[in-house]
């Protein structure tokens, strides 16, 4: 099964209406790329990176949604509302999310239904902090992870979503997972897929994340259960965001 690739640049909280300005400038030269590239600003740019990008072949995400579909709930965005802007993925149950704002595996998964409901495309981030790693817990929490999405929506719905394997310890510190600690961890969040669902496994993209950079992504997208990446820092520099699609082929 040939899967195609996805390169996502997570700006997470950085940008302005001036330098997105550039960064998409910048993005726009990158030509043809038979991996899917995508972008995911923070939710004031939706509108104008959406206007920005829309004769390209780059796809809009966004880094958060709420779990509820509209009403009195200061300060969140609807899924309807990214919808209005063109956006294709959400990313969901993000680290940052989890252990700065307490989403729980629970709460994550009430949003990927949401956003599976409307028939966007969630993007599932899961991980391992050092500590959970150094204690031989990685796979234990990567399937709990897993495990409370599927509770909520049925493995048959992974088949409408992309994973992003995001080890804690290796997210902005400059400490990339080897690509053969990726793809340990690829292969068993796919095999443990497989004993529910054989199709779901088969298709599902799964991405990693955590300090990718051009000089690290090209070993990574050689494993066969690396679909792609998950990109912060790098990507908001668009020579270095370039430089790591072009080794996705
Ligand atoms: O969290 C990440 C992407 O969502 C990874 O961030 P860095 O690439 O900056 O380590």
């Amino acid at each position: 099964m040939i899967r195609q690739k996805i390169v996502a640049g997570n700006w997470k909280m950085n940008g302005s209406k001036e330098s997105i300005v550039s960064l998409i400038g910048g993005l726009l030269e990158m030509g043809g790329s038979d991996s899917e590239v995508v972008i995911a600003p923070s939710f004031p740019y939706l509108s104008q990176v959406s206007e920005m990008i829309s004769d390209s072949a780059l796809v809009l995400a966004a880094q958060n949604v709420s779990n509820h579909e509209q009403g009195a709930y200061t300060g969140e965005v609807s899924v309807s509302m990214l919808n209005d802007f063109g956006v294709k993925y959400v990313l969901l149950g993000h680290s940052e999310r989890r252990s700065l704002y307490g989403e729980t595996d629970e709460q994550v998964a009430t949003k990927v239904k949401a956003v599976l409901d409307f028939g966007l495309t969630p993007m599932l981030c899961i991980g391992e902090t050092l500590e959970e790693r150094e204690s031989n817990k990685t796979f234990e929490v990567c399937q709990r992870q897993l495990q409370a999405v599927i509770d909520c929506v049925g493995v048959d719905s992974f088949e409408q979503m992309v994973i992003a394997y995001e080890p804690v310890w290796a997210i902005g510190t400059g400490l990339s997972a080897s690509a053969e600690q990726a793809q340990d961890v690829h292969q068993s969040i796919r095999s443990f897929l497989s004993t529910l669902s054989e199709s779901v496994a088969r298709k599902v993209q799964i991405l990693y994340g955590g300090s990718v950079k051009a000089s690290t992504s090209s070993a990574l997208f050689e494993m066969p259960d690396v679909d792609g990446a998950l990109v912060g820092g790098a990507s908001l520099d668009a020579k270095e965001f370039i430089a790591i699609v072009k080794t996705a082929g």
